[in-house]
This record gives structure tokens, C-alpha cells and sequence, in this order.
């Protein structure tokens, strides 16, 4: 059979839609093309308004729509036209006994529970939101694809009347359709598992495991849009969204070229760093890691003191913000070759300052990083874990137990915390140096915490690191990666402890006067 033969004509179209985009111009044409319409409540009403002939439901099924909605196409009238196979005489024979006619197009869309549940929406009212006769229709009609075509988005209308117009969808067509039509239920029903889910995942200590991790984990996400490339140019890449329209997925670019897959996962690290900090933060990002991150008055004194850190490595790099970008540290920015630039929002003039240059990339993201939950494909399936976030009460200094040394007084001890906080950001082995409220020399990602420790301190040269505050993001299994720093003769060191040779550790700070304090928590960075 020739593609043309499995064309299919659209005589009957079963039309029943939250989202009415498009729907007079729907009916109309369909109308136009001979097609007769059996529609639902409101979306008949619509269809009806618009000065199209419109059968509704129930003048097929002969029963009222009741319960509020919940039912009104759930009835053996709709379904049985829905899926009928119109290949075969007997399934023909009998609804033609039961005086059914067939379907051989639906268009549905769906109640919008996402929306609905973003909307900080009562349990009882998400729960009126999720569509129970919308998917049976699409499922039904997406099953039989041989005979019905099913359409869920209005950006797809002008293809259904071009088809109706034109003696219908080949079969290929309708298999495509379908293909659709189920992706878009187990996407409906993944958001809806998974809000069942959340209510009840209070997290990893409160939580049973099965409340948190559900059974059938059948991820869903929706193509946002084909990237240039992956990691590398011969990898090919895309940017798939959750559907939650918030994020950094659905960050709204402002100017500069387009989004590349690396200058996605390091705007995510920057991010990460950025809003660990309640006062203005900024922070800067080469390949997931920090070359500086610093607090300040405002964004611009953050950035100035962020940058100084390390200037060379900072060529080239990604920002976050975790506030608005002003015009001053536009101005700054501006003077940099920048990658990427990432803010809540941006004050009057400063997009304008920055669109100087041609290529930076500009992102408007409101929210904070928020996800629940982290996942990390590997090999046949997908690791899944609880997201990193600054502890309470391990990240907070006021239960940090004193190790060794003098206690440090309140001014430092905050100057320490920002160490540790800065830290989090750092792909261990990470050994952090800080000053001032801002990075001086960052360790990152050896596979022992002595060269991440010597790493540190070149990067600080000898003058910024003496008198610093130093972090490191998981117990120093000996003493010799804190003997380096002692030697560069930081002031003070924050760690997680635990080890067993902790003793030797806190020994080794009592000879060397450095004041030691352990957090209990722990902040690897993989
Ligand atoms: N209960 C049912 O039988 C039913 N049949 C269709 N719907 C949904 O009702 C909406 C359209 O309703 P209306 O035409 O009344 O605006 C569509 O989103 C459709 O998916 C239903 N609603 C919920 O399940």
C-alpha cells in the first residue's frame, strides 16, 4: 500500500479542549472541509458561538454531564467510536447494530494540573485538575491509531485541517500522532505521580524510602530545543524541559548568542555557588568550578572582589548573581570577556550596558535553584538523589563544635562561614581559602586533599593566603593536607571531621595555632 491508499478522509471529529487557542479557526475549517463536530460542554459552547454547526456530547450519549465535570465523554457512545477498528467488518458490523458512528479524529487538550499546582493551588483543587476523560479519549484514539488521527496541541490545527482538506492523515501520520498523544499522557500522569510523591517526601530523614523514591520512576521531559552540540562539537545535544516553566531551562535569554550545552552546566554551577549567600553574592564559574565568588555591599563591590580571586581564570567565564544586576557591575562585566551572565533580573539599563558586547550571553532567571531531587544517568539507568543544600543546624557556625585552637570571635566566625559556604561550590577535593567575605585561592577536583590544599595556596599566593580563612569540604584523612595550609599560615580552618586519625588532625592545629572547628556535615561536590 502506497502512503496516499492509507490515507484516512475526516468525516467525524470528536473535539473536547481546556486550551481554546485556535479553536474557532478548528471548527471553521473543519466545517469548511465537511467534517462533523461532537464537542463538549464550553468548547461546544465556543464552537456553537462562532456559528459552526456542533453536536453536543450529550445528544450522543443521552446522558447529562454530571458530577461537576467528571464525566461527560466516559460513556460506551464516545468509546466505542473511538475504538472501533474500522479495518475490521465485524468491528464494524457491531456498531453499526449498536447504532454507534465512528470517530476518526480527535483533538483534546488537557485540565492544567502543573499549572494548577504551581499555582500554590489547595490539594482538593489540583486534585479537580487532573483529567480523567481527556486521556481515556486520547489513549483510545492514539491505540487506534490505524483508523483515528489525535491531536493535543493547537499549534498542530493548521496541519489537521490541511488534512481534512486533503483527503486526511496517511497512516504514518496517525502513527506519529499517536506516538504524541501518548508521550503527552505519560507526561501528564508523571506530574501527577509526582506530586502525589512530594506530598509526602518531608525528605531523606522523615521519610520512609518508598514515599520518597516512587516505584516506576518513568521520567518525563519535553524538548525545549536542538543545541548546537554537546560537550564537544561531534556529541549532539538538546535542552529538554520538566515542564515546571521555571528554572534554569526556562531561563528568558535577553541578548547574546545562543545557549551552548557547556555554558548550560556551568550557569547551573554559578548558580549553585551564587545563592548559597544571603547578602549580595556573585560568583564566577570556568567548567563547574569557582575562580571566585565573593558577598558584598552590592553586586558590583561582589563582582569587583569575585573577580580579583583570580582574574586569569575568570577570562572567559560564567556570572551569577543572586540579585538584580545594577548598571554599575554591567560596567564591570562589560570590561570582561564573559560567557554567560545570570541574575533574578537586571536594573534599568544595565541589559543595554552589557549588550555592548555582541556574544555575551544574558539570562533572566527569577527563581533560586529548587530542585528536590538530582538525578545522574549512568550506564542502564539513572542514579537519584536528595539535592545538596546548606544544612540546618550542620552549615550554621552556632553548632560547629571548636576542635582546636582559640574560639574565633563573631567577626570571624562569620568570615570562616562564608569559607564553608563558598566550599559547597567546589568539585572535591575541594580546599577553599576566603578573605574578607570573598575567595582568595580555590582547590578543586584533585584526588587528594594535599594537591588540593597546595592548589589553594599557589592560587592565593603567599600574601593573600597568610591570615586566611580556609574550608574543606570533607575530614583530612591525615594531617598533611592541613599541614599545608598551616604552613601558608591561615588563620583558621572549618571542616566536616569524622576521621579516624581526627585526633592527629586537631593535634596538629593545637602545634600549629590555627583554630580548627568541625561542622558534623559534610558537602562532596562530584
Ligand atoms: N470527565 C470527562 O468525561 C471529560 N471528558 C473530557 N474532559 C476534559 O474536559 C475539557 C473540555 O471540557 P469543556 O469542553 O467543558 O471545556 C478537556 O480538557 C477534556 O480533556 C473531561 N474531564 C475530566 O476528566
Amino acid at each position: 500500500m502506497t502512503a496516499e491508499e492509507t490515507r484516512r478522509p475526516v468525516r467525524r471529529a470528536l473535539v473536547s479542549v481546556y486550551d481554546k487557542t485556535g479553536l474557532e479557526e478548528l471548527a471553521g475549517g473543519l466545517h469548511a472541509a465537511g467534517v462533523r463536530i461532537v464537542s463538549t460542554g464550553s468548547t461546544a459552547a465556543r464552537i456553537a458561538a462562532a456559528g459552526v454547526p456542533v453536536t453536543p456530547v450529550e445528544e450522543l450519549t443521552g446522558f447529562p454531564e454530571c458530577l461537576d465535570g467528571r464525566v461527560k465523554t466516559l460513556h460506551p457512545r464516545v468509546h466505542a467510536g473511538l475504538l472501533a477498528d474500522q479495518r475490521l467488518p465485524a468491528h464494524r458490523e457491531q456498531l453499526e447494530e449498536l447504532g454507534i458512528e465512528a470517530f476518526d479524529l480527535v483533538v483534546v487538550n488537557l485540565y492544567p494540573f502543573q499549572l494548577t499546582v504551581e499555582s500554590g493551588a489547595s490539594p482538593d483543587e489540583c486534585v479537580e485538575q487532573i483529567d480523567i476523560g481527556g486521556p481515556a479519549m486520547l489513549r483510545a484514539a492514539a491505540k487506534n491509531h490505524p483508523s483515528v488521527a489525535v491531536v493535543t496541541d493547537p499549534a498542530r490545527y493548521p496541519d489537521v485541517l490541511a488534512a481534512a482538506a486533503g483527503g486526511g492523515f496517511t497512516l504514518e501520520e496517525r502513527r506519529r500522532l499517536a506516538a504524541k498523544a501518548f508521550a503527552h499522557t505519560a507526561a501528564y500522569d508523571a506530574a501527577v505521580a509526582g506530586w502525589f510523591a512530594q506530598l509526602d517526601a518531608a525528605g531523606p530523614a522523615e521519610a520512609a524510602e518508598g514515599e520518597l523514591f516512587v516505584e516506576n520512576a518513568r521520567l518525563t521531559f519535553s524538548l525545549e530545543r536542538v543545541l548546537r552540540y554537546g560537550e564537544n562539537p561531534h556529541q549532539a545535544a538538546a535542552l529538554y524541559g520538566d515542564g515546571s516553566g521555571t528554572g534554569l531551562a526556562a531561563a528568558e535569554q535577553l541578548h547574546g548568542k545562543e545557549m551552548s550545552y557547556n555554558n548550560y552546566v556551568d550557569t547551573e554551577a554559578a548558580r549553585r555557588a551564587a545563592y548559597d549567600h544571603e547578602l549580595p553574592c556573585v560568583a564566577v564559574v570556568k567548567h563547574t568550578n569557582p575562580c571566585g565568588i565573593a558577598v558584598g555591599a552590592d553586586v558590583a563591590q561582589a563582582h569587583r572582589r569575585a573577580h580579583a580571586c583570580d582574574p586569569l581564570s575568570a577570562f572567559g567565564g560564567v556570572i551569577a548573581a543572586n540579585r538584580p544586576v545594577s548598571v554599575a557591575m554591567a560596567e564591570q562585566v562589560a570590561e570582561i570577556f564573559t560567557e554567560v551572565i545570570v541574575a533574578p533580573g537586571y536594573e534599568e539599563g544595565a541589559v543595554e550596558v552589557l549588550a555592548r558586547k555582541k556574544n555575551i550571553r544574558v539570562l533572566r532567571c527569577p527563581e533560586p535553584p529548587a530542585a528536590a531531587t538530582e538525578y545522574r544517568p549512568i550506564d542502564g539507568g539513572t542514579l537519584v538523589q536528595v539535592t545538596d543544600r546548606l544544612q540546618a543546624p550542620g552549615d550554621d557556625p552556632s553548632t560547629w563544635r571548636l576542635a582546636a585552637g582559640e574560639p574565633l570571635p563573631e567577626g570571624e566566625l562569620a568570615e570562616l562561614a562564608f569559607a564553608w559556604r563558598a566550599c559547597r561550590a567546589v568539585k572535591s577535593n575541594a580546599i577553599l581559602l576566603a578573605k574578607d567575605g570573598a575567595t582568595v585561592g580555590v582547590g578543586m577536583g584533585q584526588v587528594n586533599r594535599v594537591d588540593s590544599a597546595r592548589l589553594a595556596v599557589q592560587r592565593a599566593g603567599a600574601e593573600r593566603a597568610a591570615g586566611a580563612y580556609a574550608a574543606s569540604d570533607a575530614f583530612f584523612p591525615f594531617p598533611d593536607g592541613f599541614e599545608v595550609l598551616a604552613e601558608a599560615g591561615v588563620r583558621a580552618v572549618v571542616q566536616p571531621g569524622g576521621s579516624v586519625r581526627d585526633e592527629q588532625v586537631t593535634e596538629a592545629a593545637r602545634a600549629a595555632s590555627v583554630t580548627m572547628y568541625f561542622t558534623g556535615t559534610r558537602h562532596f561536590f562530584h
